[in-house]
């Protein structure tokens, strides 16, 4: 994936062809507009790693859709609910609420005020679901480090690269943050510059007493929802901001941001990827079907080191 002398000139010389990013222009990478894309890298790699910053969705973002073993990956909820010493009960209110809040979650025509109230009161039942018994961060550790391996291949070499950057990392997740972290932190990626924003557990004399409050559901994953979050303070002067999501809904993340930011939006697609093609187009800059490896976000960073190499000669 490195860069040839050429590319190397190219970036020396302020511009980066995209002509040159082979990646691009594989078949399962959709732009629908090229040139926009190509000025945005160009900003990017001109502003240097000191302006970016990087807002990612978890589960199937950061984690595979597809493992080329065939073997499934669970997403942070499924991790919680692997844990063997969850009540019976709790297992089954929560599989009901699942059957009955997902169909609107996904419904395209329903309004988006009645599936916010909705999502709002499927967290909130899961959380009173998770009152009064124990659970142990070990046990969600355990189940977790069986889908370490489960992230996107060369993540390490992203992660890698942002922290020897300094480009702060925000992992914005609607599912559960324990399992969030724990899969980070066992594949050793949960670099100091790596932040996860998320629901996390709360414990009352030692046992679960719900989710931590502010709760973040499918719908207010933007950085509006993080008004308050001392996360604002540290990224608000970082205008060039990378996005990475996996639904349509994680292009939103970066809303909060102020408007004379630039954001490039890069979304994961795997089901349904005809059907949905044109809409993920419409929605994120750079489309990859079925990509199961961070190979496009890290031809953007290494074109930013290298500049940055070349600047600091
Ligand atoms: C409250 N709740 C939400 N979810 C799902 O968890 C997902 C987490 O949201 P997300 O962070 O947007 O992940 P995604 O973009 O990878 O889908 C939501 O989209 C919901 O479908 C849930 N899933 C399970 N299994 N149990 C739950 O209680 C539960
Ligand atoms: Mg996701």
């Amino acid at each position: 994936m490195g860069l040839s002398k050429e590319q190397e000139r190219n970036i020396v010389e302020n511009v980066i062809r995209l002509e040159d990013i082979a990646l691009l222009w594989n078949d399962n990478c959709k732009m629908k507009n090229p040139e926009r894309v190509k000025q945005i890298f160009n900003e990017f790699v001109m502003g240097g790693p000191d302006r970016l910053q990087v807002v990612s969705d978890f589960d199937y973002t950061i984690t595979k859709q597809r493992k080329s073993d065939g073997s499934p990956v669970l997403s942070s909820f499924g991790i919680l609910n692997a844990c063997e010493s969850l009540p019976t009960k709790f297992i089954e209110e929560s599989n009901n609420l699942h059957n009955k809040y997902r169909p609107i979650e996904i419904d395209p025509h329903l309004p988006m005020d009645e599936k916010v109230q909705c999502m709002i009161e499927w967290w909130t039942k899961t959380g009173e679901l998770l009152v009064g018994f124990k659970l142990e961060q070990s046990e969600i550790d355990a189940v977790a480090s069986k889908y370490k391996d489960s992230l996107r291949d060369n993540s390490h070499k992203l992660f890698d690269t942002l922290n020897r950057l300094n480009i702060p990392v925000l992992v914005f997740s609607a599912g559960l943050g324990n399992s969030v972290i724990s899969v980070l932190k066992q594949a050793n990626v949960m670099y100091p510059n790596v932040s996860v924003i998320s629901n996390f557990l709360q414990y009352k004399n030692g046992l679960l007493d719900g989710f931590q409050k502010p709760m973040i559901h499918s719908f207010n994953k933007n950085e509006t929802a993080l008004d308050r979050h001392k996360y604002y303070d540290l990224v608000h002067n970082r205008d060039h901001i990378i996005v990475m999501g996996d639904s349509l809904g994680d292009a939103d993340m970066a809303n909060g941001v102020p408007a004379s930011s630039h954001i490039i939006k890069i979304g994961f697609l795997y089901d349904h990827a005809e059907e949905s093609l044109e809409k993920y187009m419409n929605t994120f800059d750079i489309v990859l079907i079925d990509d199961q490896t961070m190979n496009v976000p890290l031809a953007l960073l290494e074109a930013v080191e290298k500049k940055e190499a070349v600047r600091n000669i």
